[in-house]
């Protein structure tokens, strides 16, 4: 049994978003993607492991909307289970070449910007003709590294530690249907 209690962290937690208005927000972020890549076949790029449900429910959004997207994933973390970040560790490098391709990263989280800020590096340094964010959250506050700024966002979350929907409470939780924040 784990010191991390998921049960007893929901109950020290506020739900900020349900799974309802969750998904509003990723088809309305589906609009304006399907939009922007109009006659284009963007390179998906999931981040595991947070990113998994957000990137599924976007790229059935997309689908349905007849956006097309070549699937491919990475695993680059910096939490590690634990709540606080440390140095970025690649643990899966996509396989799909991404010379003059045009890739779209689909995360969870933007939190204090380094991860996604590290993996938009390394894709241009590939070669990709362009590299955008969708982010199911973006956390408030001053601390995000300059010049990094997710170009599609679902919500905004308070500068708390937050759970669901992708994202772990000591690597439980990851597939609540909401979004928590720790109190
Ligand atoms: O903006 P930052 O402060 O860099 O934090 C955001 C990153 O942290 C989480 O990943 P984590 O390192 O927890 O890995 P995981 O997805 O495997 O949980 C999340 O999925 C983002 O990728
Ligand atoms: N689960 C989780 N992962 C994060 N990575 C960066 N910030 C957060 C957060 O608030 N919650």
């Amino acid at each position: 049994m784990s010191n991390h209690d998921l049960a007893a962290a929901l109950e020290n937690a506020d739900l900020i978003f349900d799974r309802r208005s969750l998904e509003r927000e990723i088809a309305r972020m589906a609009v304006r993607i399907r939009n922007d890549y109009a006659g284009a076949r963007p390179v998906y790029l999931t981040v595991m492991h947070g990113g998994l449900p957000f990137a599924a429910q976007l790229a059935m959004e997309l689908g349905q909307r007849g956006l097309d997207l070549e699937f491919d994933y990475l695993h680059a973390t910096r939490y590690r289970g634990a709540t606080t970040g440390a140095d970025l560790v690649w643990k899966h490098r996509p396989a799909t070449p991404l010379r003059g391709r045009r890739v779209l990263l689909a995360d969870d989280i933007v939190d204090e910007g380094h991860t996604l800020h590290a993996i938009r590096a390394w894709c241009l340094e590939q070669g990709a003709a362009e590299v955008r964010i969708a982010a199911l959250a973006v956390k408030a506050h001053d601390r995000c590294v300059e010049g990094l700024c997710a170009d599609y966002v679902g919500v905004e979350v308070p500068d708390r530690y937050v759970f669901g929907y992708g994202m772990d409470f000591h690597e439980q939780g990851r597939n609540l249907p909401a979004i928590y924040a720790l109190r």
